[in-house]
């Protein structure tokens, strides 16, 4: 199975109306506990990295950035009977949409999502075409994210504009998209009640038919929060969208379902777990050992909530 096009993973996804997660990382230990836990659950895995990430593990360099998460991700991918993807997130700089589509990412993200319609729209279709030249597909997103406060002018500020969805992927050749209907990145997306707008996203997969794309959609599980917390964390007052919204999202069409902030949490409860209760412990592979085990285990629960398990 290995390693393949982003697009073979979501347009199954899209069909048969199921999420896939897409797990952000920055290095070697994360994209482990990330695959071993897919495997182990049998569903289709999609790892993206941003473009900090990618100048991250270049030092500065993102050719040598892409080209190391390429090779990593494919000699891990070669040994499973998993199908496996590799998504540049959030590219808005063309010099590193280039280097990933050169160095053989599955899929790019265009996000032009700062411009206005028309410029957004015409640099969208424009690395559509060369990332379509090189056999490689692309994400595209249209609103802006931020949560929905009880302010409908806000909202019609930000969220997707349900015409402008359909001209885009009408005229883009985008593979997948991403409409913004009311998440936000990090750890703190919601004041109150996590609010998403379900109709928007309805209307949004009915006009479009593509497979679509939730950022910032991760859950914050408050028993990783807890963990952290009582190791020396402070993240009070975070909060993420529910399982129960996410599954929602899912039924009225999300297909990839963009992850890291919980990946981040596990881990960081982790680390600091183990830290605490091993204070003469200095051997890398050890500390990172619970982590890793708590970050897999929130792959898989993930995988669970979306119902990619088996589906591959
Ligand atoms: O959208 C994301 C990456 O593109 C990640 O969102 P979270 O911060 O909710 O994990
Ligand atoms: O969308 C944002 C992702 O969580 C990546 O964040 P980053 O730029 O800190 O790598
Ligand atoms: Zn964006
Ligand atoms: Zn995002």
């Amino acid at each position: 199975m290995s390693y393949v096009n982003t697009r073979e993973i979501l347009d199954k996804a899209s069909k048969e109306y199921y999420g896939v997660a897409a797990f952000n990382i920055n290095n070697l230990e994360f994209l482990q506990a990330i695959l071993a836990g897919a495997a182990e659950k049998k569903s289709p895995a999609i790892i993206e990295t941003s473009e900090g990430a990618i100048k991250y593990a270049g030092m500065g360099d993102y050719f040598k950035g892409a080209r190391i998460f390429v090779n990593m991700v494919k000699e891990f991918a070669n040994d499973l009977d998993i199908p496996v993807a590799l998504h540049l997130d959030h590219g808005k700089d063309f010099n590193i949409i280039m280097a990933c589509i050169k160095a053989g990412y599955s899929s790019v993200m265009i996000d032009a999502s700062h411009y206005d319609f028309e410029d957004n729209l015409r640099i969208t279709k424009d690395v559509a075409r060369i990332a379509h030249a090189a056999g490689v597909s692309v994400e595209a997103e249209l609103g802006q994210l931020a949560g929905i406060e009880d302010n409908v002018e806000a909202a019609e500020n930000v969220l997707v504009n349900v015409d402008q969805a359909e001209k885009f992927c009408a005229e883009s050749e985008i593979d997948f998209f991403a409409p913004a209907i009311g998440t936000s990145h990090g750890a703190f997306k919601f004041k109150g009640e996590a609010k998403l707008d379900y109709d928007r996203l309805k209307k949004v997969k009915e006009i479009t038919g593509k497979p679509l794309v939730l950022h910032g959609a991760s859950s914050v599980v408050q028993e990783y929060v807890k963990i952290a917390e009582e190791h020396g964390a402070d993240f009070g007052g975070s909060k993420g969208v529910p399982s129960d919204v996410l599954k929602e999202t899912v039924k009225f069409g999300i297909n990839k379902v963009n992850t890291d902030t919980d990946l981040r949490i596990a881990y960081i409860a982790g680390l600091r777990e183990y830290l605490d209760n091993d204070s003469k412990q200095f051997d890398p592979r050890k500390y990172y050992k619970v982590a890793m085990d708590y970050t897999k285990q929130v792959v898989m629960d993930r995988i669970d909530i979306l119902g990619s398990a088996g589906k591959i």
